[in-house]
Parts: C-alpha cells; sequence; structure tokens
C-alpha cells in the first residue's frame, strides 16, 4: 500500500470513529445522571479478558456522567467451590438449592471473592468501586420462598429450596451515599432473613442475583436494569436461534415466564419485576461479546432483547 492510500484509509478509520462518538451524543445528554443498574451474571464472568472490559465500560458509564450500581452473580463460580468441597448442590426451577453448609459457600464467594474481584478491576482505573452486600446497613431484606417447578405432564409442583429468599425489602440509603460522593456501588446479593412480622432472625438468605438487581433498580428509581448474561437475548422458543426477541411487551413476557426455562426464569422474572415497578426500561444483553453494555447505552440499533412497560 503506498503512503497516500494509507493515510487515506487512517483517515477513514478516524471518521468512523468519530461517527460512534457522534451516535452516542443524543444518548449522553438524555442519561445524564440516569441511575443504571447493571447486573452482571456469573456465566459472562468466567474470561478474564471479558471481565476487564466490563469493568472499564462500568467506569465509562461513570465518567459519562451516568450513575452505574453494579449487582453481582457468581452461580458458576459457588458451584465450582461447591464442588471443590465436595458438597452437592441443584438447581431446581432456576434456583440453586441452598442446605445450611451451601449458603456459607455462597456467601463466601459472592461476598468474599466474586465482589472483591469486581471492585479491584474497577479500583485499577481509579477509586470508584465500593464493594457491599445485601446485608450492608440493611440494604435487602429476604423472606424464604419456594419454587414452582414444572412436570414433564405439565402439572405444577412447590419445592422447597432451602435457604432462597425473595427481597421483601430495600434500604437503599447507603447506596445513595456512595453514588452521591461519586462512588461505585457493587452489590452482591447476599440478604437477612426476616420472618412474616418483618423481624430478622439472625439467617441469610442466598437470594437469586437477577431478582436483587431488579428490586434495586425500582427502589433506586433506576432509569434502566441492564442484565448481562451468556445468551444474545431473551429466544422466543428456545433453542430456535431464529426466535431471537429484540423486544419485548411486559404483558407479553408475563404470558412467556410459565414456558421459560432455568436461569431465564429468575432473569426475565426481574426485568418485567423492574418495568412493572417503573424502570422504563429492562435490557437483556449478551456479556460474552466485549462492551456489550456500551453498545446498549450509547447507540441507536442496541444489542439483545428490550423489555418496555
Ligand atoms: N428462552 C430463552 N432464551 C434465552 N436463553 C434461555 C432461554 N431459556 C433458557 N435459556 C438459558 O438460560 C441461560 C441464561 O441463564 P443463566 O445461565 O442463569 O445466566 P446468568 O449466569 O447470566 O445469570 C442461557 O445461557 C440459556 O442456556
Ligand atoms: C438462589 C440462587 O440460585 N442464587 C444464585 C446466586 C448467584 C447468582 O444469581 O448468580 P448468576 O447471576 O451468575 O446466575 C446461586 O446460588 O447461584
Amino acid at each position: 500500500m503506498s503512503a497516500t492510500a494509507r493515510r487515506a484509509a487512517e483517515l477513514e478509520a478516524a471518521g468512523e470513529k468519530a461517527a460512534v462518538l457522534v451516535e452516542a451524543l443524543p444518548w449522553l445528554q438524555q442519561l445524564q445522571g440516569a441511575l443504571v443498574v447493571v447486573k452482571y451474571g456469573g456465566n459472562a464472568m468466567v474470561d478474564d479478558e471479558l471481565k476487564a472490559a466490563f469493568a472499564a465500560d462500568v467506569v465509562f458509564l461513570r465518567l459519562a456522567g451516568l450513575r452505574p450500581v453494579v449487582v453481582h452473580g457468581g452461580g458458576p463460580q459457588i458451584s465450582a467451590m461447591l464442588d471443590r468441597l465436595g458438597i452437592a448442590s441443584e438447581f431446581r426451577g432456576g434456583y440453586r438449592v441452598t442446605t445450611p453448609e451451601a449458603m456459607d459457600v455462597v456467601r463466601m464467594v459472592l461476598t468474599g471473592s466474586v465482589g472483591r474481584e469486581l471492585v479491584g478491576l474497577v479500583n485499577a482505573h481509579g477509586p470508584y468501586a465500593v464493594g457491599m452486600s445485601g446485608e450492608d446497613a440493611g440494604l435487602l431484606t429476604a423472606r424464604r420462598r419456594a419454587v414452582t417447578v414444572a412436570a414433564d405432564d405439565g402439572s405444577t409442583e412447590e419445592v422447597d429450596v432451602g435457604l432462597v429468599g425473595d427481597v421483601v425489602g430495600v434500604d437503599a440509603s447507603a447506596v445513595r451515599d456512595l453514588l452521591d460522593a461519586g462512588r461505585v456501588p457493587v452489590v452482591s446479593s447476599v440478604a437477612p432473613e426476616v420472618d412474616e412480622h418483618g423481624v430478622l432472625t439472625g439467617q441469610v438468605l442466598n437470594v437469586n442475583a437477577d431478582s436483587a438487581a431488579a428490586a434495586l433498580a425500582v427502589e433506586l428509581g433506576a432509569s434502566r436494569l441492564v442484565v448481562l448474561t451468556d445468551v444474545e437475548g431473551l429466544y422466543a422458543s428456545w433453542p430456535d436461534r431464529s426466535s431471537l426477541l429484540s423486544e419485548v411487551s411486559a404483558d407479553d413476557l408475563e404470558q412467556m415466564l410459565p414456558g421459560l426455562q432455568s436461569g431465564m426464569v429468575p432473569k426475565m422474572a426481574g426485568c418485567l419485576a423492574a418495568v412493572r415497578g417503573g424502570v422504563p426500561r429492562a435490557y437483556v444483553v449478551d456479556g460474552r461479546r466485549p462492551h456489550s453494555m456500551l453498545v446498549e447505552v450509547f447507540t441507536d440499533a442496541g444489542a439483545g432483547t428490550m423489555v418496555t412497560p
């Protein structure tokens, strides 16, 4: 390639980069100060490069004038540790059956390991991230839940999944304090249990991270809930790859919910709860693609599946 042709190619590439920045401009204006809850799922956080790209995206949101809050899972990491310790674990209806022994490991892995790692990756860019769990400053409280599982004959049964909770209370004042101080809260989904009178029992519960993110997004009045996962988005008839939905309304999603499988159950129930609770948009995006969150937030085309009220 001649020097002139190379120069022309460089200028064209620079123009394309500028076009991307210009496309982001209206979104940057619209989203100044907007609170965005980002749920980072365990299956999209098994690769070091992806984790670093995710942390950079979070810092980008913060420096672009948004207010990101990260809620993280860690299902595969919990399963790996349970395996190492020889503790059996299984999922029913998308939720981990959690014995007291497993609960200790869930808490240790989510708050003590996965959360710490994310905080470190974000803070490689500056002192932004502060890790906390649902136990800190009364952030979350939860009540035990049973899980409804569909049998092959079409009937449903209630299954006891042990120390698994639904969020019943959110006190987000500590999260707001951190946001006001310019920090990025990084939250793990372990929550103290309350009884039917709202009294703390002294037990902690394992809360699915999608459900925790949705509850926090509602309480914070978030502008967006972005759920990163290990699939392109929601498929209308999984696993038919031609059935990817770019958009779904809350009403249509509610109809689909009983037919969904495995990890998609709490994820889509969370998105539904978020938009029904006042969050204008919830997105499920492919966390295996680096920077998919930035594409979702700052481009016209978006990525993944958008849930609207
Ligand atoms: N209708 C569906 N659309 C997309 N994925 C589905 C669907 N039904 C089941 N799945 C499965 O759900 C998985 C995502 O859930 P999960 O593994 O719990 O994610 P995460 O770890 O990100 O929370 C996908 O990888 C896919 O295998
Ligand atoms: C009750 C329940 O299933 N809790 C989850 C909590 C972690 C989580 O949600 O992690 P992902 O987002 O990576 O799936 C679990 O034990 O795996």
